[in-house]
């Protein structure tokens, strides 16, 4: 091959292009798997696109690789719709959990793979091949057959593969899931590092919270084939817009009950049993409306003797987790509560069965309008 061909090839860098997907609405057998589904991407952004089984992630992953034909919505990249383009011509590199690499090619030759179809010469695909294994960090690992390499390597080489082409657009779905918790972790990080270093822009699909919170700039929640929220990591945990939201990111207690009253800038809430709790500003609910209020475990705190938004719990077992001690408690109507705090040196620990009282710090709370499930005459 001529070297004004691996020239031209080397300057062909990867150009980071913006993802916009606009009420995308998809059906299997008449049953609608996602209804108007609508974000996006900015160029060189990390989105994570995340929520429970069956929510339709997948299926919004496989319109933009264009391995379905969406019924309704548009999928835009850069500026160009990809309505007509073909699955191959979209530039998208991806990463499926069950994508597995070729098992009779070596590493190299799995790499190079997509390479071959885009009339690359082919002393610029091997230089790209040792390009990409140097970035997973498996210099020497290009002349091995899948079957001899590890779990996470093999990932590695799926990265690779997928990143080899410079596409525009990666698509990872559930590339770790199958992998245990360290080494996932470690591919988190190294994947982090790649995606910054090439700037491509990327969704990945994952049903792992902890790993869309580390990874992702963006997050967008599905529920039921609808998108609930779409914010940073931060912003979702402190600010969820939704009961599902609120519960599916970090933990959430629970408390069922009705709006009251309003006292000035408080808002009273009658809890089961009588009880009240007291919410420091007015929410925007009528009296006599069922409410659900959430607060997060480190939002409660431990007291011996009662006072202000206190509710007698009974201890069932305190947990130490790492730098934290978890007190799992139930209330006297049998509401079971969770209470989290950093553990020192001299934390005490409660025994089990101890009569203490949750201080719930109602500043933080959240309120959302009751589930049917939870309205009990
Ligand atoms: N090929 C198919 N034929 C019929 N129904 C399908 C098909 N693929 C998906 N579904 C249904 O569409 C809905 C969304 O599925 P999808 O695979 O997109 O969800 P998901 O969020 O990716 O789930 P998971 O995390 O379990 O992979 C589910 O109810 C699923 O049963």
């Amino acid at each position: 091959s001529d070297p004004g061909s691996l020239m031209s090839d080397m300057q062909n860098t990867t150009e980071s292009k913006r993802l916009n997907v606009q009420g995308l609405t998809h059906s299997y057998g008449g049953k609608n798997a996602i209804s108007d589904v609508s974000f996006s991407i900015e160029a060189g952004e990390i989105v994570a696109l995340l929520g429970p089984s069956g929510c339709g992630k997948s299926t919004v992953l496989r319109a933009i690789a264009g391995l379905i034909q969406p019924k309704n919505g548009k999928i835009v990249l850069g500026n160009q719709d990809l309505a007509d383009v073909s699955a191959r011509g979209r530039g998208i590199g991806m990463v499926f959990q069950n994508y597995a690499l070729f098992p009779h090619l070596t590493v190299a030759e799995n790499i190079a793979y997509p390479l071959a179809c885009q009339q690359i010469s082919r002393a610029a695909r091997k230089q790209r091949v040792e390009e990409m294994l140097s970035l997973v960090r498996l210099n020497d690992f290009g002349n091995r057959l899948p079957r001899e390499l590890s779990g996470g390597q093999q990932q590695r080489v799926a990265v690779a593969r997928a990143i080899a082409g410079r596409p525009s657009l990666l698509l990872l779905d559930e590339p770790f899931g199958a992998l245990d918790r360290a080494l996932r972790f470690d591919l988190q990080v190294e994947l982090l590092h790649l995606q910054k270093t090439l700037g491509i822009t990327t969704l990945i699909v994952t049903h792992d919270q902890e790993e869309a919170q580390s990874l992702a700039n963006r997050l967008v929640l599905m529920n039921k084939g609808n998108v609930e929220q779409i914010d940073t990591p931060m912003t979702v945990y402190d600010r969820p817009k939704t009961l599902f939201v609120n519960t599916f990111i970090g933990q959430a207690n629970l408390l069922h009950g009705t709006v009251l009253r309003f006292e000035l800038d408080t808002t009273v809430i009658g809890l089961p049993d009588n009880r009240l709790l007291r919410l420091p500003r007015r929410l925007n609910f009528t009296p006599g409306s069922r409410v659900t209020i959430t607060f997060r475990p480190e939002e409660v705190r431990l007291t011996a003797l009662p006072g202000e938004n206190t509710q007698p719990a009974r201890m069932t077992v305190s947990v130490p987790l790492g730098p934290s001690l978890v007190h799992e408690l139930v209330l006297e109507d049998g509401t079971s509560l969770r209470a989290s705090e950093v553990r020192g040196p001299s934390t005490f620990i409660p025994e089990p069965g101890a009569q203490l009282f949750a201080e719930i710090d109602t500043a933080r709370c959240h309120a959302f309008p009751a589930e049917p499930e939870f309205i009990s005459e």
